[in-house]
């Protein structure tokens, strides 16, 4: 039996590559799998048997450090969240609900502002610097700081995730010249890019990186994507923690309870006025999907 990690899923295939240098292994997985209604992910670790054909079948998931849905991928070190000031433009909730949903899951996240030769994109560029993120201007185009995306990126396995259109193919070609991903045009008018790139994929690059190239999401998209309970949700804003155990009354939702300490920080600047909205849009998500779910079961 060999072992590999799955760098592609495509019409029912598991690419896996066993780091022999040889090509990946197209693997089925065996049956009791889909029984088990357990489907194999981009990422999972494997252990798979070679069949004489040159294909093979997937024997064992190994065991997942974190899942995710949307990017569908597995054992994410961290997730590399690609925006932009130029159009198409990035709405920052779309960021902070993937910090939310990285951190939740036990991955950091870096704020990755492409474009630049376009547009500084200087407001995201101290929201999330002052918020504590790892925070970098790049250019596909120019190459300015793609060197130190390639730094932050060396020997972990990171996912690209991003609206549509905002260049993660073309960071991924800049990172890696004769790459050669399809890059799509950002054409139309309302600065939407055109879903170039339709399946998870991880890439190996030289510098030792994994790096899954995801699809580009829109916002709504994310309306059904995956979440935590509303009671874990502050956790995951990591500038609020050192006022979390400061509000009046413990329970605090932070989101317009009296004496809080989390609005106190907003209003003193303190906290970034958009960071917080986007927390108060997703606790509210979190309490919907919560009766819901309860509808659900009948409780
Ligand atoms: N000026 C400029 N244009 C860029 C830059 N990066 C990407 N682009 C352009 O933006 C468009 C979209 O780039 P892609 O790399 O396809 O974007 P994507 O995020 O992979 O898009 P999806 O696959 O739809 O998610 C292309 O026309 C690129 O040439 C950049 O740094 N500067
Ligand atoms: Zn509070």
């Amino acid at each position: 039996m060999s072992e590999g990690i799955i760098l592609k899923a495509l019409s029912g295939f598991y690419y896996v590559d066993d780091r022999s240098g040889a090509a990946p292994t197209a693997c089925r997985a065996r049956g009791r799998f889909r029984h088990a209604k357990i489907s194999p992910l981009v990422g999972d670790r494997v252990r798979f048997t070679p069949l004489p054909d040159g294909s093979g079948a997937v024997d064992e998931i190994l065991p997942r450090r974190n899942q995710f849905q949307r990017p569908a991928v597995a054992n994410i070190d961290q997730m590399v969240i690609i925006a932009s000031g130029a159009i198409p433009v990035t709405d920052p909730f779309l960021i902070d609900r993937m910090i939310s949903l990285a951190s939740w899951k036990g991955c950091e996240s870096i704020v990755c502002l492409n474009k630049c030769d376009l547009n500084s994109a200087q407001s995201l560029y101290e929201i999330y610097r002052s918020a504590g993120f790892t925070t970098l201007r790049v250019s596909a185009e120019t190459g300015e700081g793609i060197d130190e995306l390639a730094e932050i990126i060396a020997g972990k396995v990171s996912a690209f995730t991003g609206n549509s259109g905002v260049g993660k193919s073309s960071i991924l070609n800049a990172l890696e010249p004769g790459f050669g991903l399809p890059v799509g045009e950002v054409s139309d008018k309302l600065g939407r890019g055109r879903h170039t790139t339709r399946h998870v994929e991880l890439f190996r690059l030289k510098n030792g990186a994994i790096v899954a190239d995801t699809p580009g999401f829109s916002s709504f998209d994310t309306e059904q994507m995956e979440g935590c309970r509303k009671e874990d949700l502050a956790a995951t804003f990591r500038e609020f923690t050192p006022y979390l155990d400061q509000c009046r009354f413990t329970g605090c939702a932070h989101v317009k309870e009296k004496g809080c300490a989390v609005l106190a920080a907003v209003k003193e600047g303190e906290i970034a006025r958009s960071r917080h909205a986007s927390y108060v849009r997703l606790y509210e998500e979190a309490a919907q999907r919560k009766d819901w779910e309860e509808k659900k079961r009948g409780t």
